[in-house]
């Protein structure tokens, strides 16, 4: 058999191309060629030809024919039929219900690739841009087609059609017997136009203008929602100003219950409109569906060091971002960490030891040992690393993890630091600055080396080699990392970047709530010895009397008491009492009208302790969610410190086991007694995530069994 040269050479080329391609990529743009096919295959459509596909069809047509025999395929295969242009398949719908769902979708909103021919012209501009970029741009821009705005472009029209007239009067020639062609006409009038409308004077007028109607707007369309008394200019920020962190949340509070309407509260914050919500039927519209989707703009606090991560990005990005992370949270992997929380534990069990030796009369405070060990837990989940926040407190990177904690609470609940302007002349900014630089160049370290790790290892499920970094110890699995680094969008991997926003975005919201929920379910036990009794009673009966025998995945599934004292601290003291969304669109809730541009903001705290909603709301009694012997029955959207929808916590599974893994141990070997009023209700404050006024005090007794 003889090859001739050219077909060497191309055999060789081939062979070059796809060894260069890196193997992931090229796998998954496989996957989606292959569902596309078999998607395909379900539609009818004309026969193809290879490589070419339906082109022929097409090929020498003027642009009027091509219409014609579309028509004829609509004709001849149905209303949904399918094209193939080279490689890429088109489908033609034709039915108004089809056309309804795509159109109407808020997903589909990228437009098909015939549209890239625009854009070396229209760049990203509104008709070919997608994503976050189409969905801000189209937000800004819709306002300049209001109807009182359209009224001033009127006297353009009426100008420039009288022009056209006599250009049409003038090409008729004086006895009226010449040919005109009408479309070239229209076609210079609506030229002149849109060339009069786009001068930027006008362009600033008409956002003036647009600004001003939208205003008026939001007055007039929220005019029935319940407020408290407001003033001009300010609205009803005068009722916040100089309160202490503690008195607003329940300055909030008590505003909903004395001038809430149907649950609802408004707002004014100046020029700002916030909508406090709290009807379970409103909130199941708001976080059950996909329509508010988007983070209220106290979240932009969060991005310097979160960027566009998971908890603050909107659209198709977090789209794309929770299916690819989702897996992550698969039973089989939280499996793989049992070990880790049992490690750190440990490690917190001989902290408290410690403290307990010298806690004296006044006890002490466990919140800060309790953080460290979610900390722990956390990085070493999220990046197979741990950073051994609990034996080594002065590590920069634990540092750097408080400084930006503090620095995010203040930016988003003091005033003074709200605003960029005023905000980059304190001294927090260049406190933030320096601990975001520990923070993201930890975090990209640790992604460059463990790329580099399974690019040499040339397999997905290597173990790390090395961490080589001071602060740097244990190496563990790394499911979440690995699986961002093995993920594609669009079939495209992640960058370090994509993957540091949401590596940065675990860290961020996996260890300060666990850490609020542990102190508070330690502080209701401590004030309900009989709860304490029955957790420990339970944990015996499942993990047996040896203190030291380590948890077990299957044990931990089995502390259901545990588990309902866990939901019904929850309750009480949700770790994030406030979540707050944007509104992009106008809408209608149960017959409240939601206008464009408003803050809408959810409170689990103040649901979970609604009378109407759960009985003698400020007592713990975590029976009342036992499905079995409970006649309670809860509210999906009452019960909300997960939040709830397509859009809640996805780390929740991961955060009650840890919970029950940190409880667990610490129980066996102490019994909590708490050091103070039990009588009195601690001082709340309801920030980023919950905290008390003055420091839960308590004194740990050893237990002898
Ligand atoms: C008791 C512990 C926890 C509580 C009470 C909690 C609560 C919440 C809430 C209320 C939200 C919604 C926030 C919003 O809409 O603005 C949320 C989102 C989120 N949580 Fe948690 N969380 C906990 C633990 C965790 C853990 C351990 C992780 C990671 C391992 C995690 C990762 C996330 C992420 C990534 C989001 C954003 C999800 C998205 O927007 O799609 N959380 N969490």
């Amino acid at each position: 058999m003889s090859f001739s040269l050219p077909l060497i050479i191309a055999a060789v080329c081939i062979v070059l191309a796809l060894a260069t391609l890196s193997w992931l990529p090229l796998r998954s743009w496989l996957r989606r060629r292959r569902r596309a096919y078999e998607l395909a295959a379900l539609l009818p459509g004309p026969k193809t030809l290879p490589l070419l596909g339906n082109v022929n069809l097409f090929l020498g047509l003027e642009p009027s024919q091509v219409l014609l025999v579309i028509v004829e395929l609509a004709e001849k295969y149905g209303d949904t039929f399918k094209l193939k242009m080279g490689f890429n398949f088109s489908f033609m719908m034709f039915k108004p219900r089809d056309v309804e769902v795509v159109l109407g979708s808020t997903f589909l909103l990228d437009k098909a690739m015939e549209y890239d021919f625009l854009s070396d012209w229209l760049n990203e501009g509104l008709l070919v841009s997608g994503g976050r970029k189409w969905h801000q741009r189209r937000k800004i821009i819709t306002p300049a087609f209001h109807f009182r705005i359209l009224e001033s472009y009127v006297e353009i029209f009426e100008r420039q059609t009288r022009q056209m007239l006599e250009r049409l009067h003038q090409a008729r020639g004086s006895d009226g017997t010449n040919l005109i062609e009408l479309g070239h006409a229209a076609h210079l009038l609506t030229l002149d136009v849109i060339c009069e409308l786009d001068s930027p004077s006008l362009e600033g007028l008409l956002l003036v203008i647009s600004s001003l109607l939208k205003f008026k707007h939001l007055i007039e369309v929220t005019r029935d929602l319940g407020s408290p008394p407001s003033l001009p200019l300010v609205g009803h920020a005068h009722h916040f100003i100089g309160k202490a962190p503690h008195e607003l949340m329940q300055t909030i509070f008590n505003f909903l219950e004395k001038y809430g309407k149907d649950m609802t509260l408004k707002i004014w914050l100046g020029p700002e409109l916030n909508l406090l919500m709290s009807n379970p039927e409103d909130l199941k519209i708001i976080l059950g569906t996909l329509l508010f989707n988007d983070k209220a703009g106290e979240y932009k606090a969060l991005e310097p060091w979160l960027k566009e991560g998971l908890l603050v990005s909107g659209g198709r990005k977090w789209h794309n971002r929770r299916k690819i992370i989702t897996p992550a949270f698969h039973f089989k992997i939280l499996e793989q960490y049992i070990n880790i929380f049992q490690q750190q534990s440990v490690l917190l069990l001989s902290n408290l030891e410690k403290e307990r030796r010298q806690q004296g009369q006044t006890g002490f405070n466990l919140y800060d040992w309790i953080n460290l060990c979610t900390m722990d837990t956390i990085c070493e989940t999220a990046m197979g690393v741990s950073v051994n926040a609990q034996t080594n407190v002065d590590s920069e990177y634990v540092q750097a993890v408080k400084t930006i904690s503090m620095v995010l609470h203040k930016r988003m609940f003091n005033i003074f630091y709200r605003f960029d302007l005023t905000y980059m002349l304190t001294p927090l900014a260049r406190a933030e600055k320096r601990a975001l630089n520990v923070l993201h160049n930890f975090t990209e370290k640790i992604i460059v080396q463990r790329r580099e790790e399974l690019l040499r290892a040339g397999q997905q499920d290597t173990e790390p080699q090395s961490a080589g970094d001071a602060d740097v110890g244990a190496k563990r699995k790394m499911a979440f990392l690995d699986i961002l680094l093995q993920s594609t969008i669009d079939d495209k991997p992640l960058t370090n970047m994509d993957i540091r926003e949401e590596v940065d975005t675990f860290m961020f919201e996996g260890h300060d709530t666990t850490s609020s929920a542990i102190m508070f379910f330690f502080y209701n036990i401590a004030t309900y010895p009989d709860c304490q009794r029955k957790c420990l009673d339970e944990i015996i009966s499942v993990m047996g009397k040896d203190k030291e025998s380590p948890v077990t995945y299957n044990m931990l599934n089995k502390l259901s008491y545990v588990d309902l004292c866990i939901k019904e601290t929850l309750r009480m003291y949700p770790s994030v009492p406030l979540l707050g969304r944007k509104v992009l669109k106008e809408c209608e809730i149960n017959g409240k009208i939601i206008p464009a541009g408003s803050n809408i903001g959810i409170s689990p705290l103040y649901l979970g302790r609604r009378e109407d909603l759960f009985s003698d709301p400020n007592t713990f009694k975590p029976e009342r969610f036992d499905v079995v012997t409970s006649a309670e029955k809860q509210n999906p959207y009452a019960y909300i410190p997960f939040s709830a929808g397509p859009r809640n916590c996805i780390g929740q599974k991961f955060a009650i086991l840890e919970i029950k893994a940190v409880v667990a141990n610490v129980l066996r070997h102490y019994e909590i007694e708490f050091v103070g009023n039990a009588a009195e209700p601690p001082v709340l404050i309801a920030e980023l995530i919950l905290r008390t006024k003055d420091p839960l005090m308590f004194k740990l007794k050893e237990r002898v069994y």
